[in-house]
């Protein structure tokens, strides 16, 4: 059946999904400070791919002092999780902007919890590897005090970083478990140094083309 009987608007809803129905999706999960971002760049650097951390595109929002980004600042200093719609919809829209010319995408800090990435794969589109960036609690403590000092983040201070800790144990974790099943799951030592780090991501991704 051609697409004739819809309505162009349903049309145009049709043609925007198709547009990330093959694209190369990496989820990149770990704790709060264990260098997602670090590696995020260094990796578009080298691949091309284009980064969205969803923490990224909510304190962008927060920036634009729109009503929505009120709500959302008030949630993120607390450490506590944005509303998932609001996120995955951001997401979506962000990664359709690049759809045209777009080699790969990072989505860096998505998903939190294990509804997170079942609501992406059905709106979006299976991941094709997950890289979990890991690190002792004590090295992300000591990693985000420090980022704290130039970081401006309202949640880099001790009392929120145990928040977002003991939240990441609690229903992040359980994401690497899930996606385990599925084979695509690289962990990746990030108590090295970063471009020791990055030696090992490289090998991930190459295994990807
Ligand atoms: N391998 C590493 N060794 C030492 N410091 C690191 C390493 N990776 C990241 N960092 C530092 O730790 C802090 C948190 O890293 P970041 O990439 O912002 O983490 P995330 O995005 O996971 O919260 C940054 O200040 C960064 O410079
Ligand atoms: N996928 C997601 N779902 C819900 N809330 C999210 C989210 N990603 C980010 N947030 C909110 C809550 C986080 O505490 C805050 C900062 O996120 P982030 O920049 O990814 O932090 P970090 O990588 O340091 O853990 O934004
Ligand atoms: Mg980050």
């Amino acid at each position: 059946m051609g697409l004739g009987c819809l309505s162009k608007s349903a049309v145009a809803v049709l043609k925007t999904d198709d547009k990330l129905k093959d694209a190369k999706i990496v989820f990149v999960v770990g704790g709060p400070g264990s260098g997602k971002g670090t590696q995020c760049e260094k990796i578009v650097a080298k691949y091309g791919y284009t980064h969205l951390s969803s923490g990224d595109l909510l304190r962008a929002e927060v920036a634009s002092g729109s009503e929505r980004g009120k709500q959302l600042q008030a949630t993120m200093q607390k450490g506590e999780l944005v509303p998932l719609d609001t996120v995955l919809e951001m997401i979506k829209e962000a990664m359709i902007a690049k759809a045209d010319v777009s080699k790969g995408y990072l989505i860096d800090g998505y998903p939190r919890e294990v509804k997170q990435g079942e609501e992406f794969e059905k709106k979006i589109g299976a991941p094709a590897l997950l890289l979990y960036v890991d690190a002792k609690a004590e090295t992300m403590v000591k990693r985000l005090m420090k980022r704290g000092e130039t970081s401006g983040r309202a949640d880099d201070n001790e009392e929120t970083i145990k928040k977002r800790l003991d939240l990441y144990y609690k229903a992040t974790e359980p994401v690497i478990a899930y996606y385990e099943k599925s084979g695509i799951v690289r962990k990746i030592n990030s108590e090295l140094p970063v471009d020791e780090v990055f030696a090992i991501v490289e090998k991930a991704i190459d295994e990807l083309k």
